[in-house]
């Protein structure tokens, strides 16, 4: 990996504040509990950085998001060694009727992630799901991801249950790492062949590589935006020493060029990129959306569009919620810099 630059300094806010624009682009089908995606972008010397926390999370969870944001725009990305990157298909937590409907938005699925253990349904409502998904791609990879919906126990039903699928690994299958460990042996004490992915366990964790050293993942889930940028999560990866697949956040096509960056940089990529997911929206900032072809997104970058920037235009009211959070967030980073340089 070639050596990377240091993250670039904090502009000041206004000069955040002069370029943000604040988006709503509604989902074509809820994920996540969330209909209508919210996201600000910045402008910088280098391009566009999008700022997309999710609505509940407290300005100290959302800092790294700003400097992803900020990284992206004022130093943009790595030299690639890759011209396009695997994506699988992400199938949320629907019914075994609208999983066609679905996996339609995605053209040509080699893999594909489909949402288990939601809030509210049962081992039956992922039964039918993934038995939906087998029946029309019976040659793809499959992976579910759980959220840290179960418990050990619940996790180990569960997976005996779903096994039958063929599933290459689960995704965070209980919330914590002592869990995610038990899981994990268990699973190869019983000569299952499904690895454990860790995804909250690495992006909400105050410590990302714990993880690893717990011993307690086969690999790691990595979003660029929660780690603070494509350079930091690509020095995260480095130090953990298991294989990764980059994810998103529900990002627009600017924020998704910043996952398609860190996996484009990536020595090795072992599997398909849950980077797919602008297809699960009704819109975008850019014409020409990071979508996938024949499974696969192009390294490229992306161009906002001010049409869309307008057609997709927050309120006023959501917009100075977001300025006041990205004033709020602006603080809470700046301390955290200062601090690392006195
Ligand atoms: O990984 C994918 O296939 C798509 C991205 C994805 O699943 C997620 C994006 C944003 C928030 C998360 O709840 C969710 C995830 O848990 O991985
Ligand atoms: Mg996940």
């Amino acid at each position: 990996m070639t050596q990377t630059p240091p993250p670039p300094e904090l502009p000041p806010f206004e000069e955040l504040r002069a370029t943000a624009r604040v988006v709503s682009v509604p989902m074509r089908v809820k994920f996540r509990g969330v209909l209508e995606r919210e996201v600000l972008l910045v402008r910088g010397p280098a391009g566009w950085g999008e700022f997309c926390p999710f609505l509940e999370y407290d300005d100290d969870e959302a800092a790294p998001w700003l400097a992803a944001a900020v990284d992206a725009a004022w130093l943009g990305f790595p030299e690639p060694v890759r011209t396009s990157v695997p994506v699988n298909a992400t199938v949320p937590a629907v019914g075994p009727d609208a999983v066609e409907g679905v996996l339609s938005r995605f053209g040509d699925v080699h893999a594909v992630k489909v949402k288990v253990a939601e809030r509210g349904q049962t081992l039956a409502d992922d039964v039918a799901r993934l038995a939906e998904v087998r029946r029309l791609l019976p040659a793809a990879a499959v992976k579910v991801d759980a959220n840290g919906g179960w418990d050990v126990a619940g996790a180990l039903v569960a997976l005996e249950e779903l096994a039958r699928f063929d599933l290459q690994y689960v995704e965070q299958p209980v919330p914590d790492i002592p869990g995610l460990r038990a899981v994990r042996s268990e699973l190869r004490r019983r000569g299952h062949a499904i690895l454990v992915a860790a995804d909250e366990s690495v992006r909400r964790q105050e410590d990302p590589l714990l993880v690893a050293r717990e011993d307690a993942a086969d690999l790691l889930v990595i979003k660029s935006a929660p780690l603070g940028g494509v350079r930091k999560a690509l020095g995260i990866i480095g130090q953990a020493g298991l294989p990764v697949v980059v994810s998103s956040a529900l990002d627009t096509s600017v924020g998704i060029r910043a996952g398609v960056a860190l996996a484009a940089a990536l020595p090795e990529l072992p599997f398909a990129c849950g980077l797919a997911t602008v297809s699960l929206m009704d819109g975008d900032v850019t014409e020409e959306s990071l979508v996938p072809q024949a499974g696969r997104l192009p390294v490229r970058d992306v161009v906002v569009s001010e049409d869309r920037l307008e057609r997709f235009a927050a309120t006023d009211s959501r917009t100075s919620w977001w300025l006041g959070r990205l004033g709020r967030v602006h603080a809470v980073l700046s301390e955290r810099q200062a601090a690392q340089i006195a």
